[in-house]
C-alpha cells in the first residue's frame, strides 16, 4: 500500500502512524511525500486559491494512480470544495484533541499574558475567537509549518502561539505547550483534530484494508460540522467555528461564525441522532440570526 502524505513533519508523522496500524494488520506500506505549493507558499493562502491548496495536488496524484491512500488533517480538506471525482474518504480515524493551544514564551496560559502581549496565528477563526474573548492581546499573522513557527517564536517578535493541540502532539512537542484553550470560548475549528483517509471510489481492495481504522463517532461529528460548513457556504476566509461530539448515543452540535474583527458573533446548538440534519439545523440557526451577511463581509 503506497500512503500518500504532504512532505511536512507534521503531515509525515501523522502518515507513519496510519502505517503503522496498517502494519498492525499485515499490510505491507511506503510513504509517498509530496511537496505540494501549499507547503511552499510564504504568501497568504487566500492569494494561493484557499485551503484547497494544501490538498489537491495530492489529490490529482491518488487520481492518477501515484498511492493507494491519501492522509489528510481533516480541517485542510475545505468544505466548499468536494474531493474530485473518483475519490472518497474512506475512513475517519478516531478524533484526538480538537482544542487550541498557547505556546507563550514565559509559560503563561492566554489569561495571564500581560495586555499587548504579541499572539502569532493566522487563522481567521483564531483571530476573530482571540479579539472578542482577549481583547487585551496583539494578534499578528505568522506562516510556515508549526515546527518553523515555534523556531520563529524562540527568534522573538512574538509572546505567544496558538497551534492545535493534536498537532504539537503529533510532532512530539506537546512539552511545549503552555496552555489549553477552553473550547467554550475558542470553539474548535470543523474537523479539527481529525484525520482521514482517503481512496479511489473504486479501489474496493484499499477500503477493506482501511474500513477497521475507520471510528463511527468520529464520522458522525465530523458529518455533522462539515455539514453545517457546507449549508453556511462558508469560503476559506470566514471565521467559522464548529464542534460535534456524541451524548448518549445522539449527536450534538454547537457552531459559531464571527466577523473578522470578532465584534459580532453568532452561535447555535443541536442534538439529534442523524448528523448531517443536526449540521444542517445548526447552520439554518445561525442564517436566521444574520450569519450569512457576516461570512459574505468576511470575503473582502
Ligand atoms: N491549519 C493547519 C493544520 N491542519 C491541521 C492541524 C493540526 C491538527 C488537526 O487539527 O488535525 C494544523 C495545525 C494547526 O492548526 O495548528
Amino acid at each position: 500500500m503506497r500512503i500518500g502524505t504532504r512532505s511536512s513533519p507534521m503531515a509525515v508523522a501523522q502518515a507513519e502512524k496510519v502505517a503503522r496500524a496498517l502494519r498492525a494488520q499485515g499490510v505491507r506500506t511506503e510513504l509517498v511525500k509530496i511537496s505540494t505549493s501549499g507547503d511552499k507558499w510564504t504568501g497568504s493562502l487566500a492569494a494561493l486559491g484557499g485551503k484547497g491548496a494544501f490538498t489537491r495536488e495530492l489529490d490529482a496524484m491518488q487520481v492518477e494512480g501515484e498511492f493507494e491512500i491519501g492522509v489528510h488533517c481533516l480541517k485542510d480538506v475545505p468544505g466548499d470544495v468536494d474531493l474530485p471525482a473518483g475519490l472518497e474518504i474512506g475512513a475517519y480515524c478516531a478524533r484526538e484533541d480538537a482544542r487550541d493551544a498557547v505556546i507563550s514564551l514565559n509559560g503563561r496560559d492566554l489569561d495571564d499574558l500581560r495586555a499587548g502581549s504579541v499572539i502569532g496565528t493566522s487563522s481567521v477563526r483564531r483571530t476573530a475567537q482571540l479579539s472578542r474573548f482577549w481583547p487585551g492581546l496583539k494578534v499578528t499573522p505568522i506562516r510556515g509549518n508549526a515546527n518553523s513557527r515555534l523556531s520563529k517564536l524562540d527568534g522573538g517578535g512574538f509572546d505567544a502561539l496558538i497551534l492545535a493541540v493534536a498537532g504539537l502532539e503529533r510532532i512530539g512537542l506537546e512539552h511545549r505547550l503552555t496552555g489549553v484553550i477552553d473550547p467554550g470560548r475558542m470553539i474548535p475549528a470543523v474537523g479539527a483534530g481529525v484525520i482521514v483517509l482517503t481512496i479511489r471510489t473504486h479501489d474496493a481492495g484499499s477500503r477493506e484494508l482501511i474500513a477497521g481504522l475507520d471510528d463511527a463517532a468520529t464520522r458522525a461529528a465530523a458529518t455533522a460540522e462539515r455539514a453545517m460548513l457546507r449549508e453556511l457556504g462558508g469560503h476559506c476566509h470566514s471565521p467559522i467555528a464548529g464542534h460535534a461530539s456524541m451524548v448518549d448515543g445522539a449527536i450534538s452540535l454547537t457552531g459559531a461564525v464571527y466577523s473578522l474583527d470578532g465584534a459580532e458573533m453568532m452561535t447555535a446548538s443541536a442534538t439529534g441522532a442523524d448528523a448531517a440534519p443536526v449540521g444542517r439545523e445548526v447552520a439554518a440557526a445561525l442564517l436566521e440570526q444574520g450569519a450569512g451577511k457576516v461570512i459574505a463581509d468576511s470575503a473582502q
